[in-house]
Order: C-alpha cells, then structure tokens, then sequence
C-alpha cells in the first residue's frame, strides 16, 4: 500500500502554493490555538486563487460545534481533525451536523490500541500524535514507533486509515517508513523559520520515493 502524506499547518499564501505542487495527498490547516492558526477568510481566498488540487483539511481542538460550522461553511475543507479530547459521541454530533469526513488525533499512550478499536468506529481516519509538556498537536517530537506494526494492525482490523504523527522529518522518516505506516503527517519536519521550505518536502519526499 502507498503511504499517505499529509502535510499540515499550512499558513500563508507562500506555504499554499508550495503545498499543492507537493506531493502530498492532503493538506491541513489549523483552526485551533496554535502559533500556526490561520484565518478561514485568507484560507478562502488563497484556495479561490490557486484552486484546490488536494483533499483539505481542517484541524481543531475541542472547539464547539459552531465554531467548526463556522469554519465549514466559509472554507471548502473535506475533513474535519479533531485533535483534542473529543468524545465519540461528539464526533458523531460533528458528522451529522457538518457532512464531512472526521479524523480524530489519539495521543499514543499504552492504551492506544484500546483507543483505536473505539475511535476507528465512528472515525473516517485516525491520527497518532505524541504528547510532550501537555501539548498535543505541533509538538515536533516523535513518539516511540515500536508500537506502530501492532497499531497499523489493529486499524486494518477495523478498515481504518491510520496516520502517523509527531516530530517526523527527512533525517527520522526511514526508520518510520520500515514500520509501514498507512500514512505520515507532518508540520514542523517540513519547516524552516516558521514557513513550508520547498528544500526540506524535496528532501522528504526523496527519503519515501514514492
Ligand atoms: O501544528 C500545530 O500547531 C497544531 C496545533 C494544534 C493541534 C494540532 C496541530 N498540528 C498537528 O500536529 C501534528 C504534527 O506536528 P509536528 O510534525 O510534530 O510539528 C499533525 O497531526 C498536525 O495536524
């Protein structure tokens, strides 16, 4: 199976364009606090100006639900990622009333894989992200990926896409690779002081040959 590539933390007109000649599949924008939040109505515009090659993304932390209808219905995104402690009944409130896809971000812990035979049942797709100093999300550091065999496992036993996340770049990426994971997220490993560097996803992008 081919690896997903998303990339994430999209945010400005610059990191756009550069993100739909990439060869990710899927781009992320981040709607939650974070020094990478953006603003729907310049998300909007930049899309309307470059069209949208990709399958885009939303990112928020548990926001409410108008908070996501709001972006939803300003943005064109086709997946909504919750990326916070969003319970399963939220996620399914959120599908009823927003008509996307929903990914939820689980944080890796010793119970991931009981976490992912909850969430992969009302979830679209599943993120795993680290957890460093109480933030989740961003963090640039990458969990221990001796698990991730017995977690790429337990999604194909639910027909789940599973993601992997947290601190992944070009030096990290072939230890990971050999672990195949169903797919790779990544925001800061593709970063140079603060913006998307075309150097680093050409890098990257050599290290998966995909
Ligand atoms: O990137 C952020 O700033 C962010 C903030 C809040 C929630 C999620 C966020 N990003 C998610 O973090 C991982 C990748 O992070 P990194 O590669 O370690 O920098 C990815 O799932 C993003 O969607």
């Amino acid at each position: 199976m081919t690896v997903q590539i998303k990339y994430c933390g999209c945010q400005s007109e610059d990191d756009y364009k550069l993100l739909i000649e990439s060869k990710a599949d899927l781009i992320g924008f981040i709607f939650a606090k974070s020094k990478r939040k953006v603003d729907p109505t310049e998300v909007s515009s930049w899309i309307e100006k470059y069209g949208k090659p990709k399958k885009l993304v939303g990112v928020f932390q548990n926001a409410t639900l108008q908070q996501i209808k709001d972006v939803v219905n300003s943005v064109p995104i086709d997946i909504i990622q919750c990326h916070g402690t969003e319970s399963v009944d939220q996620l399914k409130e959120i599908r009823v009333h927003c008509n996307k896809e929903i990914y939820k971000a689980l944080p890796f812990s010793e119970s991931i894989i009981k976490e992912i035979e909850l969430y992969g049942k009302v979830a679209d797709g599943l993120i795993i992200d680290s957890v460093s100093q109480g933030q989740f999300g961003g963090t640039g550091i990458p969990f221990s990926w001796e698990e991730v065999p017995n977690m790429m496992k337990a999604s194909d036993g639910i027909g789940i896409t599973c993601f992997i996340a947290g601190g992944i770049k070009s030096e990290n990426v072939s230890e990971l690779m050999k672990l195949h994971p169903h797919g790779i997220d990544l925001s800061g490993g593709i970063e140079e002081n603060g913006k998307k560097s075309v150097q680093r996803i050409e890098t990257l992008e050599r290290m998966i040959m995909r």
